[in-house]
């Protein structure tokens, strides 16, 4: 699979005419799983948005493999980012299957279709759900049905806003080692995650936002201190670091 690299040069986003990004610069790669945290309001669902092409920047340049975004055709960027935002509400009672079969939509009508939407049912351990209306699962059952729709294309960046959020922790794992996989097979993946145990053990790159700035990246090691941590979230913390594997320890308030 060819991967899909994306730039950032000091990017600046308006919402209600009021700055939520400033200045943003950084690259997503093919083969990393990068991790996008930061308090509430930090700015990191707009930094996804900006990057599937949903917001538009006000500032600096969005490039995907050197293409500057902006002349990228709506269609052309469908088959290029599959994308899920923090919440979504179905509007129609679409069987399960029927709904995650909506992410090859890009693709036409695949002769595989039926085969692939079950195997990306699979990867979240959701086969079960295939047959069931939507607007009748549970939140983390839901989520996992679109996270199915997600993972069931062939684009080579993906995109996805807490996907962790409404599960157990048993379909956490699940997923962060989908995406994990999903990134050694050369997909470039992006995820908003307030987990940073999680984030530590599963991804190459973080980036750290604080009100609409980048206030680090670099890997897990690199951005997980208790000083860069307890700083930008106004706590005190540890991180015990075990063969890659962080124990945060969030202590008390600053
Ligand atoms: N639809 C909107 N219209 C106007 N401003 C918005 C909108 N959505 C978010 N904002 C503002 O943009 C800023 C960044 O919000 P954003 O949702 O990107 O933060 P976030 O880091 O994803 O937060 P959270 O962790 O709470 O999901 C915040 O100040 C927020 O109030």
């Amino acid at each position: 699979m060819k991967g899909l690299e994306v730039s950032c040069l000091q990017l600046g986003l308006e919402r209600q005419r009021r700055p939520v990004l400033s200045e943003i610069s950084c690259v997503f790669k093919p083969f990393e799983l990068t991790a996008v945290v930061g308090p509430n309001g930090a700015g990191k669902s707009s930094l996804l948005q900006a990057l599937a092409g949903v917001l538009a920047p006000s500032a600096g340049h969005i490039e995907l493999d050197g293409q500057p975004a902006e002349r990228i055709s709506p269609a052309q960027m469908a088959r290029l980012c599959a994308y899920l935002p923090q919440a979504e509400t179905p509007a129609w009672s679409l069987r399960a299957a029927d709904l995650v079969a909506l992410g090859l939509l890009p693709w036409g009508r695949p002769k595989d279709r039926e085969r692939r939407v079950s195997a990306a049912l699979q990867l979240v351990d959701a086969q079960q759900l295939a047959e069931r209306p939507v607007t009748r699962l549970s939140g983390g059952e839901l989520r996992r049905v679109q996270l199915a729709r997600l993972l069931v294309g062939e684009a080579p960046l993906l995109i996805a806003d807490e996907p962790t959020a409404a599960l157990d922790i048993r379909h956490q794992l699940q997923l962060m080692h989908t995406f994990r996989r999903q990134a050694d097979a050369g997909k470039t993946v992006v995820l908003a995650l307030h987990d940073l145990p999680m984030a530590a053990r599963f991804c190459d790159r973080i980036l750290l936002l604080e009100q609409g700035r980048l206030v680090a990246q670099g890997t897990p090691e690199d951005v997980f201190t208790p000083a860069l941590i307890g700083d930008v979230y106004g706590v005190t913390c540890e991180f015990r670091w075990r063969d890659g594997v962080a124990d945060f320890v969030p202590l008390d308030l600053l």
